[in-house]
């Protein structure tokens, strides 16, 4: 018989209420060794809580008969005063009564094995919990709603009828007409790698919703790249002096913009340096850049010219910060701004000192992003375990188009394969390993 565990489900620390909560065969027990009487179910009731003739409180009791319940199991929640002497007696207690101290996601775990939640909603829940954002609550409530799992069961079951035709073929008594039954399985396998390859292309849209749609800050030594980050966090994160190679590390500063999670990073500026610690961090900045979703090159306007040496490093969509416009010639700005736009830069003339450029760019940066991403909040995949299975299925399904002319057999195991793939995102077939890294990832009592 299954352990009853208990877990605090709000947070730690001083507060109105907490919320303990308990799960398992022993919960009706329980409730009565502390409560006396128990409460029907779904019906709160407010008792005094009892421990070894010692009162502990008087709580909100709330209790719920399995399988209507959030793990499945019976269950039970003790709405008590936030105190932490309290919810120390109470969890001792509960400890003294033979329950367990549930591990990070048990409960959610037990939902799971219960069927009340498939992995891809047990993610989700996740994902809620960390929820900062807009964007990233309507991804996560998405994914806890299933928007993420039909999709992929549609995408199973199109694969299973695939199957069955394929497998048809292979059972085919009559030698001549093998081939003609197994293309019909074709077309069905066409339009699913069609829709997979479209879903492969916004995975990393949905990924940085859930992790930050990444913006880099590269340039020349004293381009004012730390001043222009400070001003669009509005706060001193990164040091500013008149020294060039000032910055030395990449400093992350995540933000909301537009309703989404931003990562913004201040990078060393970039130069040939004889200073092994500069020379690092000069290696640091081009990585993060490279991988960034956004770059903005800072330039120094009073030495536009430096802009030049920017020619073999950018790319069309990157954004072009003509930086110290209060200090610059107005016609140099102008010339190099034109130039660049039409090299399919995206350019903005400022000064990062003064606050109401700043916002402007703030502004043109928060439209940028809810391009970018709007419409992504319910990918394919928001994770890259998702992204992984899927591109292995999107492989077998190749392989299988390309044999299914050849060798049926071989096409019908990689179609067997490719829903097997697709199967793991939702945890129909659930290897240990990926169960204890997803559940691990939760706070306890959740
Ligand atoms: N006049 C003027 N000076 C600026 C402006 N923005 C930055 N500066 C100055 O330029 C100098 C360098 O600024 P930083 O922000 O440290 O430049 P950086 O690009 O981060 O420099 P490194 O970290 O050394 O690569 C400082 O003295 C800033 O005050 C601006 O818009 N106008
Ligand atoms: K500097
Ligand atoms: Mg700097």
């Amino acid at each position: 018989m299954a352990d009853t565990i208990f877990a605090l489900a709000t947070a730690a620390g001083r507060a109105a209420v907490a919320v303990v909560r308990i799960s398992g065969p022993a919960t009706l027990r329980t409730v009565e060794a502390l409560a006396g009487r128990a409460p029907a179910p779904r019906m709160a009731a407010l008792r005094k809580l009892r421990h070894d003739g010692v009162e502990l409180d008087e709580a909100l009791v709330l209790r719920f008969e399995g399988p209507a319940s959030y793990t499945g199991e019976d269950s039970a929640e003790f709405h008590v005063h936030g105190g932490r002497a309290v919810v120390e007696a109470l969890l001792s207690a509960l400890s003294g009564l033979g329950l367990r101290l549930a591990e990070p996601g048990e409960f959610t775990r037990r939902a799971f094995e219960n069927g009340k939640l498939d992995l891809a909603q047990a993610e989700g829940v996740a994902d809620l919990i960390d929820a900062e954002t807009e964007a990233q609550r309507r991804q996560a409530l998405g994914q806890v709603g299933g928007a993420l799992s039909q999709r992929y069961d549609r995408w199973r079951d199109l694969l299973v009828q695939s199957l069955a035709m394929l497998e048809a073929a292979v059972d085919f008594p009559d030698e001549d007409l093998p081939e003609e039954v197994a293309e019909r399985a074709r077309p069905g396998l066409r339009v699913l790698a069609e829709e997979l390859d479209a879903a492969l292309a916004d995975v990393s849209r949905g990924r940085r919703v859930r992790d930050g749609y990444r913006i880099a800050l590269v340039g020349a030594p004293n381009a004012g790249k730390s001043t222009l980050l400070n001003g669009l966090v509005e706060r001193d994160a990164a040091i500013v002096t008149d020294t060039p190679g000032t910055t030395r590390d990449v400093i992350e500063v995540p933000l909301v913009l537009g309703g989404y999670r931003v990562l913004i990073a201040d990078t060393a500026g970039l130069r040939e340096t004889e200073d092994a610690i500069e020379a690092e961090g000069v290696r640091r900045a081009r990585r993060w850049a490279e991988e960034a979703d956004l770059r903005l090159w800072v330039v120094d306007g009073f030495h536009v010219k430096q802009v030049e040496a920017l020619e073999s490093t950018v790319r069309p969509g990157d954004w072009l910060i003509l930086n110290k416009a209060d200090i610059a010639a107005a016609d140099a700005l102008e010339e190099a701004s034109a130039r660049w736009v039409s090299e399919g830069l995206v350019v903005r003339q400022l000064a990062a000192r003064q606050e109401g450029a700043v916002a402007e760019l703030r502004t043109d940066l928060a439209a940028h992003v809810i391009e970018a991403l709007s419409g992504a909040e319910f990918p394919a995949a928001t994770r890259l375990r998702h992204a992984e299975r899927l591109s292995e299925a999107r492989d077998y399904l190749a392989r299988a188009l390309s044999d299914i002319g050849l060798e049926v057999e071989l096409a019908a195991e990689d179609v067997r394969l490719a829903a097997r793939a697709l199967e793991k995102i939702t945890g129909r077939v659930d290897p240990e390993d990926v169960l204890g890294r997803v559940f691990s990832t939760f706070c306890i009592g959740k």
